[in-house]
């Protein structure tokens, strides 16, 4: 570790007049787990979004790989999505389409036009999330667990140095959870990939991150290691990690 593979400098966004990120300055450093953390509508999607450019910033700037991505047009921006695949919150598979289709659909979009080549790039993807031979199944007859698998095979399927994940345990039961989570860090160890991972569930913030940050009202409110969140006695993150709203129970 020690090079930035993401540098985010002064990041402003707004929508109307919500102000939504006010000012993030965050490292992703290459081959670190970060987890991203936050109440909710606190920005956390919406800053993931800058990172492969599917947002442009309001004010500041997003590097990518010593890139710097803000000013960049769609066409610029294709080789940049090629280095960060993002697996969407809802799996976002296109449900008329084989789990072979839905795979090899960004592969496509990338320009790889060679039908072996890209049978060969998928039987691969899949082999990666442990869905090995599913090609032929409809989404439809895929498990929640399952369609999140596929759904991150189609986000490495391009071989990104870094991956993206917007709250891929949301909707999975905790086994199911904790295999994603094998998923991601097996990703880190074999093929030293970048993750950045968007999470509620503190279980898997201990499992997986390198490091967390605490995102709060647009800014970045807290960094630290999982230990250090362990013990933070932080006013704001304590009931967090501790699950507690504060109400009484009877
Ligand atoms: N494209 C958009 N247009 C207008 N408002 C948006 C857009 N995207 C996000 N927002 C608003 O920005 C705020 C932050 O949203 P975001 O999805 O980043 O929250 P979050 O921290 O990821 O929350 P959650 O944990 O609930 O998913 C919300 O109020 C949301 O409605």
């Amino acid at each position: 570790m020690g090079e930035a593979f993401i540098r985010v400098r002064g990041l402003e966004q707004k929508f109307g007049s919500q102000h939504v990120l006010r000012g993030v300055d965050l490292e992703v450093m290459r081959g670190e787990t970060l987890v991203l953390l936050g109440g909710s509508g606190g920005g956390k999607s919406v800053l993931l979004k800058h990172l492969p450019g599917l947002l442009r910033p309001w004010k500041g700037s997003v590097e990518i790989d010593g890139e710097e991505i803000s000013h960049l047009g769609e066409r610029e921006l294709a080789p940049i999505r090629r280095k960060v695949g993002i697996m969407f919150q809802n799996g976002a598979l296109f449900d008329s389409m084989s789990v072979e289709e839905n795979v090899a659909f960004s592969l496509r979009e990338a320009g790889v036009k060679n039908d072996k080549e890209i049978a060969q790039r998928v039987g691969e993807a899949l082999d990666i999330v442990r869905l090995p031979g599913q090609q032929k199944k409809m989404p439809s007859d895929l498990s929640g667990g399952m369609r999140k698998r596929v759904a991150l095979a189609r986000a490495v399927v391009g071989r990104p140095a870094c991956v993206l994940y917007d709250e891929p345990h949301a909707g999975l039961d905790p086994i199911t959870a904790d295999s994603i989570d094998h998923l991601i860090k097996d990703l880190q160890r074999d093929l030293g990939m970048t993750n950045v991972v968007i999470t509620h569930e503190m279980r898997s913030v201990f499992h997986i991150a390198d490091r967390v940050i605490f995102l709060q009202e647009g800014r970045i409110h807290w960094t630290g290691t999982p230990e250090e969140l362990r013990v933070t006695r932080d006013p704001v993150l304590r009931p967090f990690v501790d699950g507690d709203s504060g109400e009484a129970w009877n």
